[in-house]
């Protein structure tokens, strides 16, 4: 994991986590929705919190904002003890979760305001500023007077996120934030994320879609069945997959020949170069997994040492995708 760095915070003491769970349980019933939970959520990072639907990340965000009770495990946001410093931290946090409920007669400025004067660490004489800027930050400054009825659910989102930001956040934590919203304004509010992360605000942010977490996120953590199966940097995950060798070469026989003396598993061979047409001399390519630390350089050694025309050799790494199937078992929809 990596260390962002210690600094003080609005609320006091140090911290380099922004969010840190030990052991959290929340069970419904007798089964658990959160199921032992231990987050590390570094100061700094864009957290993306990934899991199927059901896998309890929903469960997860509203214990962390004291929306809901855990029946075990202790949470700590911004370095304070939770739920017990609700209150010295909440101002601190940005949060969209279910849709916030809006007033459908009012207009989405007016609603804003409102929301705005209810926060009593909101200072007023900047209110109506700020809201004008929340809205333009979110694409919405075309649709501040228009009632909210009128709203669709994509803007109505995108609403939700402008409340969040209505004053300098520490942490934002949403969920699911580009639910309902087309694939112009999904881009927009991927692209707000990573501003507000380069401007130094911790961002904590679920999806069931893995490209989404890909594109906007350097930290990920993995929910399946209420349990954190993985979590840390997106590149220390990506590597801790298995990689594979493809090799392009006219004489796959023989390539997997060696490959399985050298105790990998050679996969299908795609390509003209099929065994047993090997005379054709066009390239075939096959894959390799299996690699346990081998380097790269013995196992090109080996292919020419056993005759293999090695016209191509590349070491790919897992994707995210199968390190994610291979740790939840679930296909990801990895559209988005
Ligand atoms: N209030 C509740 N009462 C009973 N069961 C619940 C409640 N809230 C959530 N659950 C159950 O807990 C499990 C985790 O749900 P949760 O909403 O946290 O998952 P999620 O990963 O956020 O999924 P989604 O993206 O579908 O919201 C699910 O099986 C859900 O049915």
């Amino acid at each position: 994991m990596t260390d962002l760095g210690a600094r003080e915070s609005h609320t006091g003491g140090m911290y380099s986590l922004a969010i840190e769970t030990h052991g959290l349980v929340k069970r419904f019933g007798r089964r658990p929705a959160v199921d032992g939970i231990d987050l590390a959520v570094p100061r700094g990072s864009v957290f993306g919190f990934l899991g199927p639907n059901g896998s309890g990340k929903t469960t997860t965000i509203r214990l962390l904002l004291g929306l809901a009770t855990a029946n075990s495990g202790d949470i700590s946001v911004l370095g304070k003890e939770m739920p017990r410093s609700l209150a010295s931290v909440l101002p601190d946090v940005g949060a969209l979760v279910e849709g916030p409920g809006f007033y459908p007669f009012l207009t989405g400025a007016g609603n804003l305001m409102r929301l705005d004067s209810a926060d009593r660490h909101a200072p007023s004489s900047t209110r109506r500023q700020r809201v004008h800027d929340a809205l333009d930050r979110v694409g919405l400054g075309h649709a501040s007077g228009k009632k909210v009825r009128a709203y669709s659910l994509g803007m109505k989102q995108r609403l939700g996120l402008a409340n969040a930001m209505l004053r300098p956040r520490e942490l934002l934590v949403l969920d699911e934030p580009t639910n309902g919203l087309d694939p112009q304004g999904t881009r927009e509010v991927r692209a707000l994320v990573r501003s507000l992360a380069a401007g130094g605000t911790t961002v904590f942010v679920s999806s069931h879609l893995l490209a989404e977490v890909e594109q906007m996120c350097t930290h990920a953590g993995i929910m399946s069945a209420g349990r954190l199966v993985a979590q840390g940097p997106l590149d220390e995950l990506r590597s801790s997959g298995e990689s594979h060798v493809l090799i392009h070469t006219p004489d796959v026989g023989k390539a997997a020949g060696v490959l399985s003396r050298l105790g990998l598993v050679p996969g299908d061979a795609t390509g003209t170069g099929i065994p047993g047409n090997e005379a054709s001399g066009r390239d075939g390519t096959l894959t390799g997994t299996g690699l346990n630390g081998m380097a790269p350089e013995a196992i090109v050694a080996a292919l020419v040492t056993g005759g293999v025309r090695v016209r191509g050799f590349t070491v790919e790494n897992a994707s995210l995708e199968e390190r994610f199937v291979s740790l939840t078992g679930e296909g990801f929809d990895v559209a988005g």
